[in-house]
């Protein structure tokens, strides 16, 4: 059994030392922008060339201001010093470009917002898409594991605020040329005026640097409590679970976990703040004070007639501006480096890759399968526990067999099907099929030949017509094949009650959506099992909600609208086991007894044994 919060409280500590990202890492981080930027330019490059000169020219409007502005404050001296007519033609003249520059840079900063958001939207959209898409190729068992469920859920988050990273990259770049044009006026008038600045600006930037990885270590060590976190809020608030909270009175005792958890994650992390904000007043009074020093010293050179008052006003405004934009830089660099290191980890999900592999020339799954398949000493451990979820199976079946499995709960029944749909690969032994290892076959084709329907089957909260094409989602549009299906599953009934029939969108979820009953919404998912072409179809406790009668007649319906094909079934109603061919007992993994119902019974072995006590009513 997991114990999450000491567990996770240690994990926490050692991570945030191990995690400790230096300066150099954080610059190391920044390769991860190229690989970036050209997923934004697969995006769109249009987009991101149109963003990219405008605010290139955005980037020369800021020294142009100033410059003019200079030049509109020396001809206003120059006029009151005129006596007699003025000719007030080049002011206007110069207000008009001021007011030119000021007009494009409003619509130039329009045009960037409305491509920054555009671009952004596509871009998470598109990494949403390819999510999805990889999450699919990864085994069942990496889904299992906890620390991938972290990297997942950093990922996951990802494809949201990375948009940002584009527009801060973008920004940055801008900023640079902003600060290039600007420092030639400066360097022109004074070049001390530039060490004066970085002066300024340096202690900050350090400051911000450290406490981004600060931030970023203890963000990353708490990934699997703020899991858990989201959990918690998640079970305290759904329609899922309030049933269950409100009767057995849970929300004190949830609320009270979140607390906990939530107040320690508050306190480290306001320690940091507040450290930040401290150390940040300290580092930018040093900026500031520097600041004045310079203004100081162009002060006096005006007072002492070495420059003009114009000149006054644009190194003024040049030293300020460039010390805010430096600043700008130097903080969004540190911001910048700390989501490139979130970045590494989109890319880590992205170069996950899945144990279970095609073979390099795979063979396609035999039509008809001839001999059908055959365990060979076959055992399994889940990767997290040292425990044989099942072991030393070796039994044959037939194609077009009808094999039931049975066995306590825990037995290994899911397992051994599980293997059998090569979701696991078998820890010993080996499966073969048509007398091929299960690992010469074309994985596709292998799950396209085998169609599972589990007992925690999904509920989508979609139209009962996709619910029953997800068992073959190619032919989503086929409605007469899903009538059909749905026909053979006895989901017509349930389905033709619905007010919008085979369009309603099935669960709570959603408004117009409708909720069925557990038995029901057993038969819409047994539908999908029609729906697919499949050689092996495998029936996991699929019918356990359904009435005694109901469970009788389906299976009476499966044997015969399956005949031909091999199949597993799973359940713990003797009365439809009995049904099948053969019947595999299991018990603590391990292949107990195995015959036909006539021969386990005569056998007078464990299955007899519980078969009698179910038959008297006592199971
Ligand atoms: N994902 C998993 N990780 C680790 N252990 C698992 C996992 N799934 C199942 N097990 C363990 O493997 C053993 C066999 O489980 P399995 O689900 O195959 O049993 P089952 O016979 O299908 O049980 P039931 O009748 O309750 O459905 C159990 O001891 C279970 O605790």
């Amino acid at each position: 059994m997991r114990t999450p919060q000491p567990k996770g409280a240690r994990a926490a500590a050692s991570n945030a030392n191990s995690e400790k990202k230096s300066f150099r890492e954080q610059l190391g981080a920044l390769k991860n922008l190229p690989k970036f930027f050209g997923l934004i330019w697969e995006t769109s490059p249009a987009m991101m060339l149109g963003n990219l000169l405008l605010r290139l020219v955005k980037a020369a409007i800021p020294l142009a201001m100033l410059y003019v502005g200079k030049l509109i404050i020396d001809e206003v001296i120059r006029l009151i010093a005129v006596t007699g007519e003025r000719d007030l033609s080049y002011l206007w003249l110069l207000v008009a470009v001021e007011l030119g520059l000021a007009v494009v840079s409003e619509i130039i900063n329009r045009g960037i917002t409305l491509l920054d958001s555009l671009l952004g939207d596509l871009f998470s959209n598109r990494t949403s898409v390819q999510l999805i898409e990889h999450a699919a190729t990864l085994d069942l068992a990496q889904f299992e594991d906890a620390t991938f469920y972290d990297k997942l859920e950093r990922a996951r988050r990802q494809t949201i605020s990375r948009v940002m990273l584009m527009s801060q990259v973008f920004s940055q770049l801008q900023d640079i040329v902003t600060i290039g044009f600007l420092a030639v006026g400066l360097v022109a008038f004074n070049p001390w005026l530039i060490l004066i600045l970085l002066i300024a600006v340096i202690p900050s930037f350090l400051g911000e640097t450290h406490f981004n990885e600060r931030t970023y270590s203890l963000s990353r060590s708490w990934t699997p409590e703020r899991r858990e976190l989201d959990y918690l809020r998640y079970i305290g608030a759904s329609d899922e679970t309030a049933k269950e909270i409100k009767t057995f009175n849970l929300s004190g005792f949830l609320a009270n976990r979140f607390k906990l958890l939530s107040d320690r994650y508050y306190n480290l992390n306001k320690k940091l703040i507040v450290r930040r904000a401290l150390w940040g007043s300290a580092l930018s009074t040093i900026g500031t004070l520097s600041y004045y020093g310079a203004y100081v010293f162009i002060l006096f050179r005006t007072v002492a007639g070495a420059i003009t008052v114009g000149d006054l006003t644009f190194l003024a405004g040049s030293f300020s501006s460039m010390r805010g934009l430096l600043q700008g830089i130097m903080t969004r660099f540190s911001q910048i480096a700390e989501s490139a290191m979130y970045l590494q980890d989109l890319f880590d999900f992205l170069e996950l890759r899945p144990e279970i592999t095609p073979p390099a020339n795979p063979l396609l799954v035999p039509r008809p399968i001839q001999h059908g398949f055959t365990f060979e000493n076959v055992g399994f451990k889940y990767h997290n526990s040292e425990k044989w979820a099942v072991r030393y199976l070796s039994f044959h079946v037939k194609a077009g067999e009808k094999l039931a499995l049975v066995g306590e709960n825990g037995a290994g029944k899911t397992t051994l099907v599980k293997l059998l749909a090569r979701l696991y690969e078998p820890t010993e032994g080996r499966i073969l099929l048509d007398g091929m290892d299960l690992r010469n076959y074309d994985l596709n084709d292998l799950r396209h030949q085998v169609g599972i329907i589990f007992q925690d089957y999904v509920r989508f909260q979609m139209s009962a017509s996709d619910n029953i094409a997800i068992g073959q989602i190619s032919d989503i549009q086929n409605k007469e094949q899903i009538k059909a299906s749905a026909q053979k599953s006895l989901a017509d009934l349930v389905i033709n009650r619905l007010p919008q029939q085979y369009e309603q969108v099935l669960g709570k979820r959603f408004a117009n959506g409708m909720e069925l009953s557990g038995g029901e919404w057993q038969k819409v998912a047994l539908a999908r099992a029609y729906m697919r072409e499949a050689q092996l179809l495998i029936l996991d406790e699929p019918t356990s909600a359904l009435d005694a009668r109901a469970e009788h007649e389906v299976f009476l319906r499966f044997s015969e609208l399956i005949a031909g094909k091999t199949a597993v079934l799973i359940s713990h109603r003797f009365s439809t086991v009995r049904m099948a061919d053969r019947i595999l007992f299991l018990e603590q993994g391990q292949l107990k007894e195995l015959g036909s119902h006539e021969e386990l019974l005569a056998k007078g072995g464990k299955y007899a044994e519980l078969f009698l006590l179910q038959a008297r009513g006592y199971l």
